[in-house]
């Protein structure tokens, strides 16, 4: 069957295609490298004319149109923050959408998300009339399956990836069609700092040959990824909710070969991509990875078929209780709860899970003023992300503090001895203060 006229027929301009918005719409731009750029402009564009149009997204590359349009007639929404995204929210430009990521899915299929219209990057169509949908899987199967009108934004620069469910959309489905050549944003690896790599020097040495990893954002997941790539490990399994160049150095130094996991056995599994173009170019149509739901990807039942599965993330601070906060400072909304608590309890469950949340023991703040990330209670406005029931271990520059299945008083002491030695005695005299210390714990 040829495909080719009914593209054509479908073919417009941005301008036109986004005149299927009506003021009160909620429009999802799917997420990440998926935000349709030309789209945003042209309904950017229709500012003045339209109002109380919500608009959902997460983990924006590069300026969106819409918010930037100023306001009156856009409300943006955010699943999840990137640095842009958190800057919105400070400015007032943006809300935060709180969200469990394995959930997301499901918010949209059980009508909780509603969707007018669903627009979004995807690749050049194939043979068959289907549009890859690149580098966000996610839950775009979900919002397919919900949204009244779908438009999509063509862009050849956008790579074709194999995967399950989710990983491309038909043209039968889509409503109208714009091309664009816009490029992919691309986000730099951060660089890994002194207290990063002494950070990743404590989990090294949990690690094995044949496990599964899961590795977060941040410098100390690439500090981990270099002393990988260094090392002796081999045959590890990739099953992440976000592939980013960090595996694409553990793929080129030989360290992954998928060839010991226990399910989906010879394929990296992820299920949101971003990172460099040559991540992007090394994903396009590599048939040893493949793309699925974030519902299949974070979930325990998933999670816990791994015999050998490790987790690495990253979190803001915690209190002597174990709870963790890794989305908000207060009540500034930072990041968001993302895969951590999805990886973490699905960690647990696999056989020989080891689960890290990873911090430096401080954070000097814009004054050049030094706070301990370890503090006796919250304070007010944090938002905990990991509640002390299923904390894991915790790591710091100091050292790992163990935290399942212990009383509050073996908490407290394992988590003052990885805090910054300048506050541990402040903390002591929190932790005797607040009925969480033993005399006989080591001061
Ligand atoms: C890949 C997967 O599969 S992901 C699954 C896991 N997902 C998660 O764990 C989600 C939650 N975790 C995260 O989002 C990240 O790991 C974070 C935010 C905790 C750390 O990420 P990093 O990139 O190392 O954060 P970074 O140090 O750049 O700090 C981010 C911002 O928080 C601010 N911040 C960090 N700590 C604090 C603090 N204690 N107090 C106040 N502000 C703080 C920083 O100043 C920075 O703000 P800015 O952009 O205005 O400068
Ligand atoms: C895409 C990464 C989001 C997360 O923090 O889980």
């Amino acid at each position: 069957m040829d495909f080719s006229q009914a593209y054509q027929e479908k073919l417009t301009t941005p301008e036109e295609a986004v005149q299927i918005v009506k003021s009160g719409d909620w429009v999802d731009y799917s997420q990440t490298c998926a935000i349709p750029v030309r789209l945003d402009e042209a309904l950017a564009a229709r500012h003045g004319d339209l109002s109380d149009v919500k608009v959902r997204s997460s983990i924006t590359m590069q300026p969106l149109q819409v918010v930037e349009a100023g306001e009156g007639s856009f409300i943006y929404n955010a699943w999840h923050c990137s640095g842009l995204d958190r800057r919105y929210i400070d400015q007032g430009k943006a809300f935060f959408n709180p969200m469990l990521f394995r959930n997301v899915g499901a918010y949209y299929r059980k009508g909780y998300a509603p969707v007018d219209v669903l627009m979004l990057t995807v690749s050049p169509m194939d043979a068959y009339g289907n549009f890859s949908t690149g580098l966000t899987n996610c839950c775009v199967q979900d919002i397919i399956d919900v949204a009244k009108y779908i438009v999509i934004e063509v862009n050849p620069n956008m790579p074709r990836v194999y995967g399950t469910t989710g990983d491309h959309i038909h043209i039968s489905q889509v409503d109208k069609i714009v091309e664009s050549d816009a490029q992919i944003p691309t986000a730099a690896a951060p660089p890994a700092t002194e207290i990063d790599r002494k950070i990743a020097g404590y989990i090294f040495p949990e690690l094995s040959d044949g496990m599964t990893l899961q590795l977060g954002i941040g410098g100390m997941p690439n500090a981990l990824g270099a002393l990988i790539a260094e090392s002796d490990l081999k045959d590890i399994g990739m099953h992440t909710e976000l592939m980013s160049d960090g595996y694409l150095n553990l793929y080129r130094a030989g360290k992954i070969t998928n060839m010991k996991k226990e399910i989906d056995r010879g394929k990296g599994v992820f299920s949101i991509a971003n990172g460099s173009r040559d991540l992007y170019d090394f994903l396009h149509e590599n048939q040893s990875i493949y793309s699925a739901p974030i519902g299949y990807v974070n979930h325990p039942d998933t999670i816990r078929q791994f015999k050998n599965f490790v987790s690495i993330n990253g979190c803001i601070a915690m209190d002597l209780y174990g709870q963790v906060c890794s989305e908000t400072a207060g009540t500034r909304q930072i990041s968001g709860t993302g895969g951590q608590l999805d990886f973490v309890t699905g960690t647990f469950e696999s056989e020989n899970g080891k689960a890290f949340l990873a911090m430096s023991s401080t954070f000097t703040d814009k004054a050049g003023v030094v706070h301990s990330r370890i503090m006796p209670t919250f304070t007010e406005g944090d938002v905990m992300t990991t509640p002390r029931t299923q904390v894991p271990t915790i790591v710091t520059e100091y050292g790992m503090a163990h935290q399942v299945g212990l009383p509050t008083w073996q908490r407290a002491e394992n988590i003052i001895n990885i805090a910054h030695p300048d506050f541990r005695e402040a903390l002591i005299q929190a932790a005797e203060a607040q009925g969480i210390w033993r005399r006989t714990n080591k001061r």
